[in-house]
């Protein structure tokens, strides 16, 4: 099978680059369509707007109205045939940018990502996760063409809340231990095609900057400071982890947190990096790992405040009804948990959800873990 890497076609990363937005996104357009939800109008949108303004962008204001939902893009792409946009601008968390890239796709225009949070790995990649409107995952929606730019202004990021930071951080620990997944079992990538080795080193590089610099870039984003930690986090959580599930693959991380969506209760006040988390744990107790590296990514992931235990993700009084549906969204046909270098049942998942909290329950009691330590 052949190897296929896709990445975006410029990343521009550090503190104020939005201020250099302008000169950037001239050489895509000079009408522009921004989509942002409400919120980030007020934070970002309105100042992106005078700097394009300035270096003669026309900018056409859009709302942005929460979902990623195949009618949401119809609506925007509409918005951007009146205006006559060429060019199409998502700023803010990965379901504007999603949507964004939806747009821009069925317009044929080209397309800026600017992420306001470092919360997924979103930015970078050629697809789009569609939702209904009820918030379950229906689909996921591949692009002949990624970002052709991608602006990340590292003084906004530090300035979001610290949990988007520390979710960001989960989602992309998430990509080496599936690239790791896909390689063994010489799985395909989620646009189709087996992993080049450039994609697969891109992924492990991300979990390595995320052991080495997770603790101290969370205490830089928690009193809103740009240090040289925080920027490595920055790019691990956005270009690293981007590049590296888009072209090293996906595997039972994700398939889990896809069934996680797909049930009723509190978990959807969950991000996705959150429930990606628990997945990511799952995906390690399904593998056997051996205690010093499952230790390893516990220890980690208690430190960041990432939820580990079944009360963490709100599934402590789930009925085994609620696992086995869980279970079988995730081991759906074409699900990426048959990325696995092993057949993975239904049954297989529900002991693996069920064996993370028991040990995860075991390593606080060794570790003298107590819940206010986080
Ligand atoms: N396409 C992909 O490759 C890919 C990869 C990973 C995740 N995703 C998708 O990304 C979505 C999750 O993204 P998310 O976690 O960013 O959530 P989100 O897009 O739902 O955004 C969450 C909230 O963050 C707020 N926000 C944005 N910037 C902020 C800031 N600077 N300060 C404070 N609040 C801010 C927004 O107003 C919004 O209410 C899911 O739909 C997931 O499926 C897609
Ligand atoms: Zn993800």
């Amino acid at each position: 099978m052949e190897k296929v890497f896709l990445s975006p076609s410029r990343y521009v990363q550090g503190k104020d680059v939005i201020k250099k937005a302008g000169a950037y996104i001239g050489k895509l357009g000079n009408r522009a369509l921004v989509l942002a939800d409400k919120f980030v109008w007020n934070i970002a949108g309105n100042d992106l707007a005078n700097i394009l303004e300035r270096s003669d962008i026309r900018v056409e204001k859009v709302a942005f109205g929460g979902e990623c939902s195949k009618m949401e893009i119809d609506r925007i792409t509409e918005l951007s045939k009146k205006a006559c946009s060429n060019v199409v601008i998502g700023l803010g968390g990965g379901k504007t940018l999603d949507a964004a890239k939806g747009v821009a796709n069925q317009l044929g225009l080209f397309l800026t990502t600017i992420p306001t949070t470092a919360s997924t790995d979103a930015p970078t990649s050629a697809v789009s996760v569609i939702y209904t409107d009820k918030g379950a995952v229906e689909s996921y929606r591949f692009y002949n063409k990624n970002p052709d730019l991608v602006l990340v202004d590292t003084r906004i990021i530090t300035n979001a809340p610290p949990r988007f930071l520390v979710s960001g951080i989960a989602d992309a620990l998430a990509t080496w231990v599936e690239a790791r997944a896909v390689k063994q079992s010489h799985g395909q990538i989620v646009s189709g095609g087996a992993p080049t080795i450039a994609g697969q080193a891109i992924a492990e590089k991300a979990e390595q900057v995320l052991f080495e610099y997770s603790l101290q870039a969370l205490e830089a984003n928690k009193n809103k400071l740009v240090t040289s930690a925080l920027e490595s986090v920055v790019e691990a959580n956005t270009l690293l982890s981007g590049i590296g599930f888009e072209s090293g693959g996906l595997a039972a991380a994700h398939a889990i947190h896809n069934g996680f969506t797909a049930i009723d209760g509190n978990i959807h006040h969950l991000t996705h990096g959150e429930k990606v988390a628990y997945g990511t744990i799952t995906q390690l107790v399904l593998e056997n790992k051996p205690l010093n590296e499952l230790d390893r990514y516990i220890g980690l992931y208690l430190q960041l405040g990432l939820p580990v235990t079944l009360k963490d993700i709100y599934l402590e009084n789930a009925t085994d009804e609620d696992f086995y549906k869980i279970a079988e969204i995730a081991t759906a046909e074409g699900e990426s948990i048959h990325n696995m270098p092993f057949k993975v049942t239904s049954d297989d998942v529900v002991q693996a959800i069920k064996g993370t909290d028991a040990y995860v329950k075991n390593y606080k009691k060794r570790h003298g873990w107590r819940e206010e330590q986080k």
